[in-house]
């Protein structure tokens, strides 16, 4: 691993490209983007829709590889490193914050709290840990499961996951993005709190102005290249900027502080030429191990190839070693080898802790997602009318079909497709495109017909339940949101996704409501559905007392 001096920005990209696919179907996402994150401070990335928010993200994380640049995380060069440096990078250096949580549904709180840094061997300093837990007032709800939390408290534990480690830099995508107004504004400052007071570095992508108006810096996207920036942001300036970046390449104006080179405005239509296609003729490596002619395709069939086909063939055919998280005191969780146990972590919803979760694509044609409010604003506002449904979004429901474990009553030789069906958007993003004149370095692709190298375990046994803690260990341990065994090909379309789970599988776009999940929609409390009693009538009546009882009461504001 090549390291510098630490003194220099949290995080630096140096005149990124990145292209996925070739041809017709070729995207440049990022133009020339350069631009330094300092240490220490709290910077937002905004740009509408496709504008390569979550790519300069992912790229500057080690979760995607650039197609011609450089990335620095800390003093460590990220651009070259193979997947035991990377994986030693996101464990040690870096903590991922998620729209969906990624909370492990078996483990407490403070078991995902602990969980990254426990499979890493290490142990958090105490006097950290409890400044941690105060900060983000869960002292009482340690011992609760995700399930028993709302929204708003596991977005918090994912905070304090993510900082408990100190990483070098927090990435945070969308991390309010399923929350209502009021946690979102809670988790807002908490995060801007351990910037302001502990030295924190975060770097947060969001939609959201009022979101944005918490960082010290807010970074405009446009077209994949950086066009402007705000210091000290108010949402209204921030939202005034979106308009003019919104209204098209003439709205883009001089960005201050960025080097003129990242800034895209370079032909007519505004846009940096593309640096053409790499020195070796563009055969750009597939997920399968296979080459696209000319480049990777967004073909989602080919995306497919093998990757999620291949997790779904490991889970189906083996469910061997899973790892069992000895969940009583946090500071023995351990990862071992076994079939069974009380705590056996099965399936996952929405991958391993920290995982990216499968990229819910915001439809620029939807509703606007829900706008955070500022506590000020929130103090003199009236009543806001999507609170409802927006706050019943916070109880990470899983995705009906891909992630909760299967029911006891499940015939042990049924295939399940959960864990499979968990896709892993590094995996499949890091495979997109090499850089140019590089195929993917080894173990980013499986040739066709093996197991993936991110499927297996340490000890190179296939991993059951592929997002599952097993494929954290060892040497390939990825923690706080990696790679965690699922190289299971493009996550985006759910398409591809309903072709491995059924049409049943689809994730809800961001910052659309979706209906409340009840505790029998949670997976650690999944029981099979009882039998319809024969008069179903005192039921149904049974059930509509039950609903306007609940209709009643505040349920957010009873966990609060
Ligand atoms: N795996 C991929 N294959 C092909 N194109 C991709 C892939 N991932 C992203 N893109 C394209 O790259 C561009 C930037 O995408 P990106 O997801 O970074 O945008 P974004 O600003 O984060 O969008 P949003 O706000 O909608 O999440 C888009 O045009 C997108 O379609």
């Amino acid at each position: 691993m090549t390291t510098t001096a630490v003194t220099g920005p949290a995080a630096r990209a140096v005149q990124v490209w990145k292209v996925y696919g070739a041809g017709e179907t070729e995207v440049v996402a990022l133009r020339d983007v350069s631009v330094d994150l300092e240490r220490g401070k709290f910077t937002a990335i905004m740009g509408p829709s496709g504008s390569g928010k979550s790519t300069l993200m992912h790229c500057l994380a080690g979760l995607d590889s650039v197609s011609r640049g450089e990335v620095y995380v800390g003093g460590t060069r990220v651009t070259g490193l193979g997947d035991a440096g990377l994986t030693r990078l996101r464990r040690d250096k870096i903590g991922f914050i998620f729209q969906q949580f990624n909370l492990l549904p078996t483990l407490t709180a403070e078991e995902n709290i602990l969980l990254p840094m426990s499979i890493a061997g290490r142990k958090p300093d105490p006097e950290w840990y409890r400044t941690v837990i105060e900060t983000v007032r869960l002292g009482d709800r340690l011992g609760h499961r995700p399930s028993q939390l709302s929204g708003g408290q596991q977005q918090r534990v994912a905070c304090a996951r993510a900082l408990v480690a100190r990483p070098d830099v927090i990435f945070a995508d969308e991390p309010t993005g399923n929350l209502d107004s009021r946690s979102g504004a809670d988790v807002l400052s908490f995060l801007s709190d351990s910037v302001r007071t502990h030295g924190q570095t975060i770097v947060m992508v969001t939609h959201d102005p009022v979101a944005a108006s918490y960082a010290d810096r807010v970074l405009f996207l446009a077209d994949g290249a950086v066009v402007d920036e705000i210091l000290a942001p108010t949402a209204d300036a921030v939202l005034d900027r979106m308009r003019t970046i919104d209204e098209g390449p003439r709205g883009l104006g001089p960005a201050a502080g960025i080097p003129h080179e990242s800034r895209g405005t370079t032909d007519p239509t505004g846009r940096t030429p593309h640096p053409g296609p790499p020195p070796d003729g563009g055969g750009l490596p597939r997920m399968d191990g296979g080459t696209e002619p000319g480049g990777g395709s967004r073909d989602p069939s080919a995306r497919l190839g093998s990757g999620m086909a291949q997790a779904v063939r490991v889970f189906a055919a083996d469910n061997g070693p899973t790892a069992t998280l000895t969940s009583t005191a946090p500071s023995t969780l351990t990862t071992a080898p076994t079939q069974a146990g009380p705590q056996t972590v099965g399936p996952v919803p929405q991958g391993a802790p920290g995982e990216p979760a499968p990229r819910t694509r915001r439809d620029p044609d939807g509703p606007p997602p829900p706008r955070l409010r500022r506590p000020a604003e929130s103090e003199q506002s009236t009543p806001e009318p999507a609170r409802r449904p927006t706050r019943a979004v916070g109880r990470a429901k899983p995705e009906p079909g891909s992630a909760a474990p299967a029911p006891p009553t499940a015939p042990p030789d049924a295939p399940n497709t959960g864990p499979a069906a968990t896709p892993d958007q590094s995996a499949s993003r890091r495979s997109d495109v090499a850089p140019p004149g590089q195929t993917a370095p080894p173990g980013q692709t499986a040739p066709p017909g093996q197991t993936s190298q991110a499927s297996l375990g340490p000890d190179g046994q296939a991993a059951a339940g592929v997002a599952g803690p097993v494929a954290l260990a060892g040497e390939d341990a990825e923690v706080a949101g990696v790679r965690v065994g699922t190289e299971v090909g493009e996550r985006r379309g759910s398409a591809r996704r309903k072709a491995v789970q059924g049409p049943a599988a689809t994730h809800p776009p961001k910052g659309r409501p979706t209906k409340r999940s009840g505790p029998q929609d949670q997976a650690d409390t999944a029981e099979p559905a009882a039998p319809e009693p024969e008069n179903a009538k005192p039921r149904k009546a049974a059930v509509k007392r039950t609903t306007s009882r609940k209709a009643k009461q505040d349920p957010v504001a009873d966990d609060e």
